[in-house]
């Protein structure tokens, strides 16, 4: 294959030269956003190894692009492309050195991700809505008071038309095909009209038509005046063409920059022919991951490792500098804030969390027959005790039973979708749709109706069949003590998924309620001078203690009056409430110190699932303490390795 001493101007170009139709189309109330150029200079990612070791994965890799232009990153599996455009993205850039320069000005992180959108390669799209639906509330979301609810509408109506969605316009997004979802994706965050766009492997999955379309869409969208930067897969020639600037990546460093018609010439220049009808782009992929001999130092020797800004066959010798001067500063006019207030965000939010969770019916019918298979077992297990002086043990084991399905019940459906929705917020987050604050109190206030609703319905249900107590204080005690230690359930579960996946999540929830629950009974009938501090310390860690002492409580306190014992009965040891909540060392329970503790305690983990979502959900270091001990965790202790 080696070819020397033969001039660059022989050699046979193969790329496939197509000519484009002009799609150039304007789209009504965009905001104007200025170019953006991105420069980067030596920038090398490491990531921590082993105990004390390190894994180089980009090396001192150097670059610029342009706004108005496509850029294609290439390379072997492996190469580095992701965490390139990982790291310039700022989607992970703790680890990372060398400078990264906006328009030829430091970048500016918090600047950058206002103008700067990621769409990652797992197309994550909010479930259970329809295309025009999602883009509504993108709309709603992205663009706040900035626009007018009809020309919102005009906005979403032209770029749902811009990109080919029209037909799917009201199929809901989990019935998309491939394409359409990528292309959702894309839609999705051109909302706001963002002057870079970075894209992870956006025609993987896709057939050839959806590739060219994604990508012919792409190069509209670059020749509108954005810098897209995407990184792909062994591009067919007809796509490969599309590309403006091509930046080739192997082993951790730039082995090409350039026009992508400049490949072959370039290969040349290192000693390697392109054969005649081969697909440059497949041809140097194979260069670089060496299949024809060591030619990486060669190729990064001529491009300087990514200095040559563009490489040319007008420039032969290696390290040809062929400089291009960026944009002019104009970091300033970037006034890409939230566009929409906290309270706008909340309301959107909100409404879009009801609306899925009224469109997910087999889960809400789900959740409705559990909880009525539950009424019926624990209704006939403890049918009329409630008032029976000789069966009051048996009522003992129905305020315990009540505690398990307020713990469980609320908890486990988040443990198994939380961690799922949290890649959703990742990238809603990153991509600046709304605050973290925002969708935490959204998330709050949604759920609350529907766990009022059935928590109410239970409660009433079982209370009135096991023949409780009728009184009203009674009962809207009970029931508060149970909302409020299903509440904490909630939240328990929450922070528990806020920093694992699912199948950790799923392990680590039950296995901490089993604690809790022996802690709520712990030492009962015991009397609290033979349990040592210790123990009485740790009873207090569980909140489900304070929530069984609330429905003793609310059950036998409050001077309740003797119990009816049937006339078989010779002997009723706890026909007196007073002797039961005496003899389980309940004596001195009381309503408020339940209600005051519970609430402490949702609070407590919803401030830790918020502040672990935060943790989770910021690129630097922060948390330092925390990243320590989360990769303690990952490196020891993980079921799965799954999750980022
Ligand atoms: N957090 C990490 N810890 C250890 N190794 C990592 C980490 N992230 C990436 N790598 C390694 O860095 C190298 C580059 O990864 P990257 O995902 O950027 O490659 P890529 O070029 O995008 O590959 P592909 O085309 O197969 O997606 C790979 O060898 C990968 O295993």
């Amino acid at each position: 294959m080696e070819v020397m001493g033969s001039s660059v101007d022989d050699v046979p170009l193969t790329c496939v030269s197509i000519k484009r139709r002009d799609e150039r189309k304007t789209l009504s109330y965009l905001p104007n956003r200025p170019p953006v150029d991105i420069e980067f200079t030596d920038l090398s990612y490491t990531v921590p190894q082993g105990r004390k070791g390190k894994k180089i994965i980009l090396r001192s890799v150097s670059g610029l692009f342009r706004s108005g232009q496509l850029t294609a990153i290439l390379g072997p599996s492996g190469a580095g492309k992701s965490t390139l455009l990982n790291v310039l993205a700022g989607y992970r850039y703790a680890g990372a050195t060398g400078s990264v320069l906006v328009n030829g000005q430091p970048r500016n992180m918090v600047q950058f991700q206002k103008m700067s959108r990621y769409i990652m390669q797992q197309d994550l799209v909010q479930p259970h809505l329809s295309v025009h639906e999602a883009m509504r509330i993108a709309a709603d979301l992205k663009l706040g008071s900035e626009l007018t609810k009809k020309q919102k509408l005009t906005l979403v109506d032209e770029i749902i038309e811009m990109l080919l969605l029209v037909k799917a316009k009201n199929t809901k997004t989990s019935r998309l095909s491939g394409g359409e979802r990528k292309r959702l994706s894309i839609a999705l965050e051109l909302i706001n009209n963002p002057p870079v766009i970075f894209l992870d492997e956006p025609t993987t999955g896709l057939d050839d038509l959806s590739s060219s379309q994604c990508i012919s869409l792409l190069k509209m969208l670059a020749q509108g005046g954005r810098t897209v930067i995407c990184s792909v897969h062994t591009p067919s020639a007809k796509l490969f063409a599309m590309f403006d600037h091509v930046y080739v990546v192997a082993a951790g460093q730039c082995v090409f920059q350039g026009s992508g018609a400049d490949i072959v010439p370039f290969l040349y220049t290192v000693g390697i022919e392109c054969p005649t009808h081969y697909n440059p782009a497949d041809f140097v992929i194979e260069v670089s991951s060496g299949e024809y001999g060591d030619f990486l130092e060669k190729m990064v020797a001529a491009v300087d490792n990514g200095h040559c800004y563009c490489w040319s066959q007008r420039y032969t010798g290696s390290a040809s500098h062929c400089k291009i001067e960026a944009n002019d500063p104009t970091e300033d006019d970037h006034k890409l804030d939230f566009s929409s207030s906290c309270w706008q965000q909340i309301r959107t939010l909100t409404c879009r969390m009801l609306l899925q969770m009224y469109r997910d019916r087999s889960y809400l019918y789900l959740q409705g027959l559990m909880y009525l298979f539950l009424i019926f077992i624990i209704g006939s297990l403890y049918y009329n005790m409630g008032f029976d002086g000789a069966k009051q043990l048996y009522n003992f084991g129905f305020c315990y039973t009540c505690i398990i399905v307020f713990l469980y019940l609320p908890m486990l459906p988040v443990l198994l979708h939380f961690p799922s929705e949290v890649q959703l917020l990742k990238r809603e987050h990153f991509n600046r749709w709304y605050s973290l604050r925002a969708y935490f109190c959204a998330l709050s206030i949604a759920k609350l109706p529907l766990q009022i609703f059935i928590g109410t319905v239970y409660v009433c249900s079982v209370y009135w069949i096991s023949n409780q107590p009728l009184e009203l204080a009674r009962l809207c005690q009970f029931l508060v003590i149970c909302l409020l230690i299903g509440f904490v359930s909630e939240n328990l579960g929450l922070t528990i998924s806020s920093r694992l996946d699912i199948v950790n999540s799923i392990f680590i929830g039950p296995v901490l309620s089993v604690p809790l629950m022996l802690f709520a009974v712990y030492g009962m009938g015991a009397g609290t001078t033979s349990i040592p501090i210790y123990m009485r310390v740790l009873m207090c860690l569980s909140y489900l203690r304070f929530g069984f002492e609330g429905l003793m409580y609310a059950v036998y306190g409050n001077d309740r009056s003797m119990m009816p014992c049937p006339p078989e009965e010779i002997y009723c040891h706890f026909r007196s409430p007073k002797t039961l909540l005496l003899e389980t060392g309940m004596e001195n329970s009381n309503i408020w110190v339940a209600v005051l503790a519970l609430t402490a305690y949702m609070i407590f983990f919803k401030a830790m699932s918020y502040f672990l979502l935060r943790w989770r959900l910021s690129r630097h270091r922060d948390f330092a303490a925390l990243n320590y001990v989360g990769r303690i965790i990952k490196t020891h202790f993980n079921f799965t390795q799954q999750h980022k």
